[in-house]
């Protein structure tokens, strides 16, 4: 599918929110490689700037997904600059009767912008996305320091998280 400069699932019931603040959360747009998508993404994790073509790829595999991934950016109103970036992964299970579940990641918040609500309103946006596409629950790994945050967000401690590194 060629991707195209429309918001990425825009089918996804991902509606823009625009309640009249300093921020409109909307759907991933081509165009926010140049708007500080990549600088926001390395306060997150090592992660140097992408191309064009990188990003456009990318983009549109992720587009082609649908509303099975969903990846929403906060924009400053004032600047155009884009101040936080979160994502969510619809996994289909056979358990539980084919179930749904819905897998958050890739948080962040522009350093200059915390402590403002915004991470928690994203949250909330990935997660109520994930409960309309019928999840039956919505998971995430973090941090020890971040449990606090994501019970703000409504989540609750259970189980480990494990990893393997290539
Ligand atoms: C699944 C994942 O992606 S895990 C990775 C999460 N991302 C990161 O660690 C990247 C670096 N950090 C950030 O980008 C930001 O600090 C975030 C996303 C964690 C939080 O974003 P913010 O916009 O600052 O959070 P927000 O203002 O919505 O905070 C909501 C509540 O959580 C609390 N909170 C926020 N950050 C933290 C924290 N690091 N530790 C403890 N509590 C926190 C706030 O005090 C607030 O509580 P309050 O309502 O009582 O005041």
């Amino acid at each position: 599918m060629e991707p195209t400069n429309a918001p990425a699932a825009a089918d996804a019931g991902a509606g823009v929110e625009a309640d009249g603040d300093a921020y409109r959360i909307r759907p991933l747009e081509l165009a926010d490689l140049s708007r500080g998508f990549c600088e926001l993404l390395a306060q997150l994790s090592p992660s140097p700037p992408l191309t064009e073509d990188a990003f456009r790829v990318r983009f549109g595999e992720l587009a082609a997904l649908g509303a099975d991934h969903l990846v929403l950016v906060a924009e400053d109103a004032s600047t155009g600059r884009l101040s936080g970036a979160g994502s969510v992964l619809v996994e289909r299970k056979f358990i539980r009767r084919c179930g749904l579940v819905g897998h958050v990641e890739d948080v962040v918040v522009d350093a200059s912008a915390r402590g403002r609500g915004l991470g928690e309103r994203l949250v909330r946006r990935l997660v109520e996305h994930a409960r309309e596409r019928g999840c039956y629950k919505v998971i995430l790994n973090c941090t020890p320091e971040l449990r606090s945050f994501y019970a703000k967000c409504g989540f609750e401690e259970k189980n480990i998280q494990m990893g393997l590194y290539f």
